[in-house]
């Protein structure tokens, strides 16, 4: 199996009079899940989007097999982002946009092949259920040849058993790729992450025990009771 390993250090990133990244250090391998978690605001989509490279910001440090990249989504075949909001073309049907995605036959039928996807195909985005349009944009940037995947808010809106799919989805390429997720549903991050990370203050502080996180006021106490 391929091993990669990315590395964001030294993040800073201040909104006016707000500093809101302080001391960053998080770092992903081949085969890992790392759940980000944090409270509503806490920066964790900006810090996806600083390692992405998509904003910018003075100082940050992001390493991938330990050479530096100031804007890692420049490069060909090294990170995929899925943002918060949809971001497919609403005009297009899906069975177009996977042509469009991709140029090799066998990525496109790795997509329309897929059981939960074939039936969808002559619909167009908007006409998909939340759940059932997380999954197919997943499943696109899956096929994408890039070593790791930074998933802003995968469950979001996503019933239980899709939930369940999109674990199976990400489980399923973790021979090839490292994954850095954030989500709300932390129980789901919980379940189908390696590490946790929780964001909180500026800084990035692992944690082992889910009682960590009610200590750190993310979950209320009373969930351990
Ligand atoms: N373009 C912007 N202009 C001003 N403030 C912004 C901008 N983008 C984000 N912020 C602020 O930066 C902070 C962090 O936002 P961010 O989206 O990174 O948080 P988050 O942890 O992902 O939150 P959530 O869990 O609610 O998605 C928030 O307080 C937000 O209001």
């Amino acid at each position: 199996m391929p091993e990669n390993e990315l590395q964001a250090d030294s993040i800073l990133y201040r909104i006016k009079e707000r500093q809101l990244l302080t001391d960053i250090y998080i770092s992903c391998k081949t085969g890992e899940i790392v759940g980000l978690l944090g409270r509503n605001g806490c920066g964790k989509s900006t810090l996806l989007k600083i390692i992405f490279g998509t904003l910018l910001t003075d100082n940050k440090h992001i390493r991938i097999n330990g050479q530096v990249y100031p804007a890692p989504y420049k490069q060909k075949n090294l990170l995929a982002y899925l943002p918060q909001q949809d971001f497919l073309p609403a005009t297009i049907r899906l069975n177009k946009i996977v042509d469009l995605y991709f140029y090799e036959p066998e990525k496109k039928e790795a997509v329309k092949q897929n059981e939960r996807v074939q039936k969808l195909l002559n619909n167009y985005p908007n006409q998909l259920s939340k759940g059932e349009l997380r999954y197919f944009e997943l499943l696109l940037l899956l096929q994408l040849d890039v070593k790791f995947l930074l998933l802003d808010e995968p469950f979001s809106g996503v019933e239980p058993l899709y939930a369940e799919r999109i674990e199976e989805l990400l489980n399923s390429h973790l021979g090839t790729k490292g994954f850095i997720i954030t989500d709300h549903d932390y129980r789901s991050v919980w379940r189908v992450s390696n590490r946790i990370i929780l964001l909180a203050n500026g800084a990035c502080r692992p944690v082992t025990h889910e009682q960590e996180l009610a200590e750190w006021g993310y979950i209320p106490a009373n969930d351990f009771s």
